[in-house]
């Protein structure tokens, strides 16, 4: 394809999953990303290093931006890849940009797409299931990978719009499938940060350490008070019971991704905020509202906001 005829794809935040994002797409699109001033700097000067199952290569054709005024004025597609809690601060702040484009949401976490969907023209909803992290400045990596992305309809007219999205990224090389309901879609992959993020980010353990047996029962009763919240709501996702859903965790995410610390770990790490509300703050704040009781979803989200404030 001749440089022109590429899609011009602008990516909303760059960390592990954006500049990864960014990096496998360079090769099939222009993108424009982004980046916070670190990253920007680097990227410019010696490219983007990417390293793991999404490849090892340095990426050069990648153009950072610093804000809306040097963003392309009519994307074919925008990327949201921010952290749930600044989703609504970098629609707002790009709101010229989203307003009658196509975005679709990779983030993890209920609730992004509703506030997307104030900005944008039509909205994609997605989940990957690739653990991402910042190694460096312009430096990422994808250490595992589970499944492949999943990309669905979340609202708007352009229902042709997630079938170019869908064979974009399949061009690029990213294992993709597209779904009918979105919706389940994101509560399925919500059911594996749950249960996951909030414990290895308290106890600063990789993702294989969730198995042990004294931690089982806290995610077992995590997983049930979720799926209670979900009946009640109507959700439903692939796995008909929790008792289902934690086999498949146990079975095959868990060893998935062993080695690998979830993205919370890092905002703990970090001193920085973390998307608890869109987790299990979400379903304690649904358990409330259906009269459901989910007393460990609290706990854990009440422990996340302690290190999010008074835990360094
Ligand atoms: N990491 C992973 O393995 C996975 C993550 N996800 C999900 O993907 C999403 C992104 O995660 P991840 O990549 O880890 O997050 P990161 O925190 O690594 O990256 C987000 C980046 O967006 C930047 N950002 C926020 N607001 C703006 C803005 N207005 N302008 C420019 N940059 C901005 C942040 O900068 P700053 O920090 O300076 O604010 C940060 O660099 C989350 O929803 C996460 O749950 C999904 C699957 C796997
Ligand atoms: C899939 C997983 C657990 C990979 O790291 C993730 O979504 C996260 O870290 O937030």
């Amino acid at each position: 394809m001749t440089e022109a005829k590429r899609p011009v794809v602008l990516i909303l935040g760059a960390g592990g999953v954006g500049l990864s994002l960014a990096g496998a797409l360079a090769g099939v699109a222009r993108v424009a990303v982004a980046c916070r001033p670190r990253h920007a700097a680097t990227v410019r000067r010696d490219g983007l290093v990417m390293e793991g199952v999404w490849g090892d290569r340095i990426v050069r054709e990648i153009a950072c931006i610093a804000g809306p005024e040097e963003a392309p004025s009519a994307p074919d597609l925008v990327i949201i890849t921010a952290k749930g809690f600044d989703t609504r601060a970098i629609c707002e702040e790009y709101a010229a940009v989203l307003r009658g484009s196509t975005v679709a949401s990779l983030q993890n976490g209920i609730g992004n797409e509703e506030i997307i969907a104030e900005y944008a023209g039509t909205v994609i909803g997605g989940t990957v299931t690739t653990n991402f992290s910042v190694v460096g400045d312009g430096h990422v990596k994808a250490k595992s990978q589970s499944s492949p992305m999943v990309l669905g309809l979340w609202s708007g007219p352009d229902d042709e719009s997630l079938q170019r999205l869908v064979a974009l990224i399949r061009s690029a090389g990213i294992l993709v499938e597209a779904v009918n309901d979105i919706r389940s879609a994101k509560w399925s992959k919500s059911l594996l940060n749950l249960s996951v993020n909030p414990i290895c980010a308290l106890l600063s353990i990789p993702v294989g350490k969730a198995a042990d047996l004294r931690l089982r029962s806290v995610i077992e009763h995590i997983v049930s008070e979720t799926f209670a919240v979900m009946e009640a709501g109507g959700v439903r996702t692939a796995w008909p019971s929790a008792k289902d859903y934690l086999d498949y965790l146990f079975s095959v995410q868990v060893p998935d991704f062993a080695t690998a610390y979830p993205s919370m770990y890092y905002d703990i790490q970090a001193g920085r905020k973390t998307e608890i509300d869109l987790l299990n703050g979400y379903v304690a704040g649904q358990g409330e509202r259906l009269g459901i009781q989910t007393p460990y979803n609290r706990c854990i989200a009440d422990l996340i906001r302690f290190r999010e404030i008074d835990g360094k």
